[in-house]
């Protein structure tokens, strides 16, 4: 498998309006997408972007929310998760699966349209890692 670019950094947040408040007013960020709703993944989505990355901040949606246990943990928020681009979201499956880290769930559809799976924190060195097939617009 070749690992590609970061794509973003995950921000889990209880609100996501209070998070674009400290995001424009407080790191200056100019370009701040439109909230959105993803039922599919128990999330409310916004993207931030910076030059080089994406935020993807994050805020709980229903009751079966994965994040739910992590806001209990860290109730003001926090980095939740990196996610790095491949291009093949079949291989990367396979191969990380064939290094003994567990993949949590069958890949699906993420926020950015293309398909997405996690490796879970504990085989990932504390971090829980996204891996995503690449954007064929390359965003
Ligand atoms: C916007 C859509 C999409 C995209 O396209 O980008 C997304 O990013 S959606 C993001 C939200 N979705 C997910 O996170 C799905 C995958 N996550 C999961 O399956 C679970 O959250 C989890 C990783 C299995 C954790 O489950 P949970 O029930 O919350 O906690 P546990 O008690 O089972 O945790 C075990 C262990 O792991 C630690 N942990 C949990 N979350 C994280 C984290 N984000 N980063 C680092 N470590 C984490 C947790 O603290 C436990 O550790 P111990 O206390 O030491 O046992
Ligand atoms: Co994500």
């Amino acid at each position: 498998m070749k690992l590609g670019r970061l794509n973003h950094v995950g921000v889990a947040t209880p609100s996501i309006a209070d998070s674009i408040t400290l995001y424009r007013e407080t790191m200056g960020a100019v370009a701040i997408g439109e909230p959105f709703d993803l039922p599919a993944q128990g999330v409310k989505v916004c993207f931030v972007d910076t030059p080089n990355a994406q935020i993807e901040l994050i805020e709980p949606l229903g009751d079966a929310s994965p994040i739910h246990g992590f806001l209990a943990k860290n109730p003001g928020g926090g980095q939740h998760h990196l996610c790095y681009e491949v291009p093949d979201i079949n291989e990367a499956k396979a191969w990380f699966e064939a290094k003994g880290a567990r993949v949590l769930g069958e890949p699906r559809i993420g926020a950015h349209g293309t398909m997405i799976f996690f490796v879970h924190p504990k085989d990932m060195g504390g971090v829980l890692t996204e891996i995503m097939e690449t954007p064929k617009d390359g965003h």
